[in-house]
């Protein structure tokens, strides 16, 4: 082993997944030299076990069935997938995970890269690991930035340890599809496995937990219209179901559930929820707790650290589990670096250009199954939760004459929160074919704390979709009308 003496960076970013990339990115380009540890690929968990994978199963299946809603195409779709080429395209989007394109990204932009398990030893410094047992040791002249993400969370259920479950990373990367596919878990991971698993032919049974539903952070309407299209796929969903044991035996998964009903299937995927990749971090050589997330304030800094130059930015700090929300935070973080670096003014103000508020405020997230969920800022229960004084606005999507356009029989609800007291929207939430590509006027509106009385004057275009905008609007116009009326004689 050597150890060589320690190399001195303005700024050390350990784990190079979307947002890694994108601090480093930004602290560059405010001028300091900048080094990133990676420990497997560049580009990380989405690109190559979560977003662009997902997504590449799930395209083609939601591009089937919005065809086979349009009358005239609807023959030309009504076979099966071809299963073959949409693991080929699945592989393709994965860029067949190999880091190649982003190595040479990195060296674009003047990024170091040593390849390695990072962990910190002590106030800024870093040991890395190399896959040749060498050990690397970095000093931070600025900060050290923890981008590292999160696994796979699994339960302690007995068996587990002899079944080899799948769990996201083999539900993304699998290379044949199982003949009967058990989900454990109702949340996003879940549906949208459940969603391309059995389009590509698989017999799906979800286990899902409690009676809380699917997708049980958002509107439970989302939860409703995804499980009713699920169902209609052919997904077999039980809900109240909790898996208390699980072997494999004679190549097949037998599980047992809590009412003590048995079950068997050829694989078994635990999408229970995600753990920060912090067990192994050296977090408790400056004081912190290994295996914990890390709490952050606006800026990125991690709270509990004194002297402000330990940083975390994306799924480790539990802000939003999303690569997009934690692009936004990189890309203010590396500002914020930038900035304390060179003694400038640091504008952590609400909304300011190194503070996060988005995070709290404005989180959008699009679910790709059919039908598609799109949310962003508050739902009804977390206004309540919050205090905050809402009025809940809600259109059937299938009313607007633009769905009627876009798929014969659509089926979708609306809902907007008007905070009654700023005058402003707080949350909106869109269920349906198509959704996706309508959330960010939904995001604009919330973020840019857009005037109520002014969306008026924003038109949506006939006949698309989007007109739902208008109707919520006369919904809650009318309503407002409807309480300036004197009450009847
Ligand atoms: C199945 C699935 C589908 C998803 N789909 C979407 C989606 O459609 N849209 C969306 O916005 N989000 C989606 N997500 C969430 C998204 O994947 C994450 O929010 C995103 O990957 C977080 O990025 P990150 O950079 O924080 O972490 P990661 O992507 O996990 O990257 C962390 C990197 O750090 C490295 N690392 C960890 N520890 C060390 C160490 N000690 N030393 C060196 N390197 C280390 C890892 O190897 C990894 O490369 C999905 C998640 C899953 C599981
Ligand atoms: N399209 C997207 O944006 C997208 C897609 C996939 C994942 N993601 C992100 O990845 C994150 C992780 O997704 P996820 O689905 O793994 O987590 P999740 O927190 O959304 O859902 C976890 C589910 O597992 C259940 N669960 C937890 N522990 C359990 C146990 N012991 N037994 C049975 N059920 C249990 C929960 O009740 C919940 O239904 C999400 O927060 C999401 O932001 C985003």
């Amino acid at each position: 082993m050597t150890n060589e003496a320690p190399r001195t960076y303005d700024v050390v970013v350990i784990g190079a997944g979307p947002v890694g990339e994108n601090v480093a990115d930004r602290a560059r380009a405010a001028g300091l030299s900048t080094v990133i540890v990676e420990r497997e690929l560049l580009g990380g968990e989405c690109s190559y076990w979560a977003c662009e994978p997902s997504k590449a199963l799930l395209r083609p299946v939601l591009a089937r069935a919005d065809a086979r809603r349009v009358p005239g195409l609807r023959q030309a779709v009504a076979g099966p997938l071809d299963v073959e080429a949409v693991l080929a395209h699945r592989d393709k989007m994965s860029a067949y995970w190999n880091d190649e394109n982003q190595v040479d990204w990195l060296n674009a932009v003047s990024v170091d890269l040593i390849r390695g398990h990072g962990r910190l030893d002590g106030p800024r410094q870093v040991a890395v690991q190399t896959p040749d047992g060498d050990t690397v040791r970095l000093t931070a002249r600025h900060a050290v930035a923890i981008c590292t993400g999160t696994s796979a969370a699994l339960p302690d259920t007995p068996g587990l340890d002899t079944v080899r479950p799948w769990t996201s990373r083999e539900a993304t990367s699998a290379d044949h599809v199982p003949g009967r596919l058990a989900i454990v878990g109702g949340g996003v991971v879940a549906v949208e496995m459940a969603t391309a698993w059995q389009a590509l032919g698989a017999q799906v049974t979800m286990l899902v937990r409690g009676d809380a539903g699917l997708l049980p952070r958002m509107e439970p309407f989302a939860g409703e219209l995804v499980a009713d299209g699920l169902r209609e796929a052919g997904v077999d969903i039980r809900f109240g179901a909790s898996v208390t044991y699980v072997a494999r035996e004679d190549g097949e998964v037998r599980m047992t559930l809590a009412d003590g009903a048995e079950l068997a299937a050829d694989e078994i995927l635990f999408a229970t929820g995600r753990a920060p990749r912090t067990a192994d971090l050296g977090l408790e050589t400056v004081g912190l707790t290994a295996g914990d997330w890390l709490t952050v304030d606006d800026t990125g800094r991690v709270t509990a650290v004194a002297d402000g130059w330990l940083y975390a930015a994306g799924d480790v700090n539990q802000r939003a589990l999303l690569t997009h929300q934690g692009k936004y935070q990189a890309r203010i973080v590396g500002a914020a670096i930038g900035a304390r670096a060179k003694g400038e003014p640091v504008d952590d103000a609400r909304w300011g250009a190194h503070a996060t508020t988005a995070d709290g405020a404005a989180v959008p997230q699009v679910v790709f199954t059919d039908p598609e969920v799109a949310s962003v800022g508050l739902t009804a229960r977390e206004a309540e939760r919050a205090g905050r004084r809402v009025e809940v606005v809600d259109y059937d999507i299938a009313r607007v004459a633009g769905a009627h356009q876009y798929a014969e029989g659509y089926r979708g609800q609306a809902r907007m929160l008007v905070d009654v007291d700023r005058g402003t929207v707080a949350g909106v939430t869109f269920v349906g074919p198509g959704v996706g590509e309508l959330l960010h006027s939904a995001t604009v509106t919330v973020a840019g704390e857009v005037p109520v009385e002014r969306l008026w004057h924003a038109v949506p275009a006939f006949p698309t979709i989007s007109e739902v905008w208008l109707r919520l609007l006369e919904t809650y116009r009318g309503r407002q009308q409807d309480q300036m009326l004197p009450p009847e004689a």
